[in-house]
């Protein structure tokens, strides 16, 4: 079921800059219940946005807003708000020798999550990843795609509203991308995603919205009638991604 409209996430005016250099300026956008992709090319601010939504880079300006509350208006707020996200970076970051069970639990210990919930939870994201059969096995002797659907297991154990990818896809084959974007579905029933990727082609078969940075903004990438099938879906963003700006 989706998440009702006042939980969405906002963000309004939002620069974002490092040094003295905006990398997006001025940018405006809204997140639902469901997967939105954020693309552009190199460089162009994906990962910064992203960033800027796990609260990682504190906005130069404008507004990061979820369910009408800005995020940085208290230290209260904030602490609240970080405790609803689910944060996958791009860095596959476990120590090889602990188990995916073990990852999973130190990522319920982080968040704080009372223990007799764990089991329950961990089952949870076990299913939701179809991870179970590997539970027992060492990270190190995974699959680069099983390792990253371990780092959404650990990011989802405390059922986030909000999660947020950077780049989730990088280095995994067709069958690898689809068993994460599965897991992915499954969450976007309830909670917000926001994944950034360069993969254009599979914008069809995942993005429920697309929006993409280009010149220091965010332009939303019109969604196509969804009974149109999927590779004219494809060629849909692909005619939309090289358009014009002013088109
Ligand atoms: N820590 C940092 N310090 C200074 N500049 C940075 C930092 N991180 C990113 N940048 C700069 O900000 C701009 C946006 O970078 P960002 O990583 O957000 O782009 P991206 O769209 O994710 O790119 P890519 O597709 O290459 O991952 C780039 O010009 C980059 O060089």
């Amino acid at each position: 079921m989706r998440r009702p409209q006042s939980d969405a996430l906002e963000i309004d005016g939002l620069t974002l800059a490092y040094g003295g250099t905006n990398v997006l300026e001025q940018a405006t956008a809204r997140f639902a219940a469901e997967i939105t992709c954020v693309v552009g090319t190199n460089g162009a601010g994906k990962s910064t946005l992203l960033r800027a939504l796990a609260t990682l880079i504190r906005p130069g300006a404008g507004s990061i807003r979820y369910g009408e509350v800005d995020v940085w208006g208290s230290a209260a707020a904030l602490r609240d708000y970080r405790a609803q996200v689910g944060w996958v970076p791009q860095e596959i970051d476990m120590p090889g020798s602990a188990s995916v069970i073990q990852v999973l639990r130190y990522a319920a210990w982080l968040k704080e999550l009372p223990r007799q919930a764990w089991p329950h939870a961990e089952e949870r994201v076990l299913s939701i990843t179809g991870l179970g059969e590997l539970a027992g096995r060492p990270v190190g002797r995974l699959s680069g795609g099983q390792r990253r659907r371990v780092m959404l297991a650990a990011a989802l154990i405390s059922t986030p509203r909000i999660v947020l990818l950077d780049e989730p896809t990088v280095g995994l084959d067709s069958e690898h991308r689809t068993a994460l974007y599965d897991a992915l579905r499954l969450v976007a029933q309830e909670s917000i995603v926001v994944l950034s990727t360069h993969l254009l082609e599979d914008l069809a078969s995942i993005a429920d919205v697309a929006i993409e940075a280009v010149g220091g903004g965010l332009r939303p990438i019109d969604a196509p009638n969804s009974d149109v099938d999927v590779a004219d879906r494809a060629a849909f963003y692909l005619r939309r991604m090289s358009s014009p700006l002013t088109s």
